[in-house]
């Protein structure tokens, strides 16, 4: 039997017996800046996010914004530098960084997701503390570790069936500094505290690649770290995948990276027999098919 429902369900009729079985489940999603594209790719993601929490998931998002955060800064005459896929912030970066993410693109998904139906409320990681940081590395300047997590706003606001989208922005321990946190690290931080079902993180490829550049789509933990320690996996895919081995570490079921610029790609990964992107989890690694079975409950 076909268990691919996108594809056989003609009614929705077909397909609720199906959905029901994903009702419940926490799926944060990181949206990441090279994901976003124009309005229609935009109006497609929140279309997506809108029906997932229509079959009664409680889908939670996480942006980034770097491209976004590059431009202005441009602008404005700041030069962009980056230290191991972070970017070095100072007190004046801190402030366009704020700007941009809590305002410009967290008010765009935020609109998305409502003007296709949703209810999104923008937060940060500010509000109601719910991110709180330290110094990750003092080279970086105010970029920031969360080290203290308060995710029952975050429970709250999906609970009354709300969707919430939330901008990597962070108050520090101590004088209420504020913290720019990349968005991964912030993703997989909120999925862990809230040992979500699943953390997709959408990127710009269509999953981890192994050496002769084909995407390995389930990986174990220890097959990451072999990539890792080989080089097999580099640049912006290493911070990626560690934010993925760390929520894993945190209760976090299973983690995908996938190419956020594919129509449907949550959708796809979620309710599709083949899946997209990586799927990086300790149980059953190979196993297919990983998105919906016959019996399964949940994801
Ligand atoms: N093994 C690998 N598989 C896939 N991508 C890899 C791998 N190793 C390095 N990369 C690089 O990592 C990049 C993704 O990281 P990044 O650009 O930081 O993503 P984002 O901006 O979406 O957070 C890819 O575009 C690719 O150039
Ligand atoms: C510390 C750090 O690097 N923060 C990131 C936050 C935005 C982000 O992560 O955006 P993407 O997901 O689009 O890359 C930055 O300043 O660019």
């Amino acid at each position: 039997m076909n268990r691919d429902w996108i594809a056989t369900a003609r009614t929705l009729s077909e397909a609720l017996p199906y959905l029901q079985r994903y009702s419940g489940a926490v799926v944060v999603v990181k949206f990441g800046g090279n994901a976003m594209g124009d309005d229609d790719a935009m109006a497609e993601f929140a279309r997506d996010i809108v029906l997932m929490k229509q079959v009664g998931m409680n889908p939670v998002v996480c942006h980034g914004g770097g491209p976004m955060i590059n431009d202005l800064l441009d602008r404005l005459g700041i030069e962009s530098r980056f230290v191991r896929g972070k970017r070095v912030t100072t007190k004046e970066t801190v402030e366009v960084v704020e700007m941009v993410l809590s305002g410009l693109v967290n008010k765009r998904i935020v609109q998305a997701i409502n003007d296709a139906g949703g209810r999104a409320v923008g937060i940060s990681g500010k509000d109601d503390d719910m991110m709180v940081c330290e110094v990750d590395d003092p080279e970086l300047g105010f970029v920031g570790r969360p080290v203290e997590m308060n995710v029952q706003i975050i429970r709250d606001l999906y609970g009354a069936g709300m969707i919430p989208v939330i901008a990597p922005v962070a108050t520090g321990m101590e004088d209420n500094e504020t913290f720019n946190v990349n968005g991964d690290t912030a993703a997989g931080a909120i999925a862990g505290a809230l040992q979500a079902d699943r953390l997709l993180l959408l990127t710009d490829v269509s999953g981890v690649k192994d050496a002769s550049g084909e995407v390995v789509t389930a990986l174990h933990p220890d097959q990451v770290r072999a990539m890792i320690a080989d080089g097999q996996i580099a640049g912006g895919m290493i911070p990626k995948t560690e934010t993925a081995l760390k929520a894993l570490e945190d209760g976090v079921r299973a983690v995908v990276i996938l190419d956020g610029r594919v129509p449907n790609a949550c959708l796809l990964e979620l309710f599709t027999e083949h899946g997209a992107g990586s799927l990086i989890r300790t149980t059953e690694p190979r196993v297919k098919p990983r998105g919906l079975r016959q019996g399964d409950t949940g994801l």
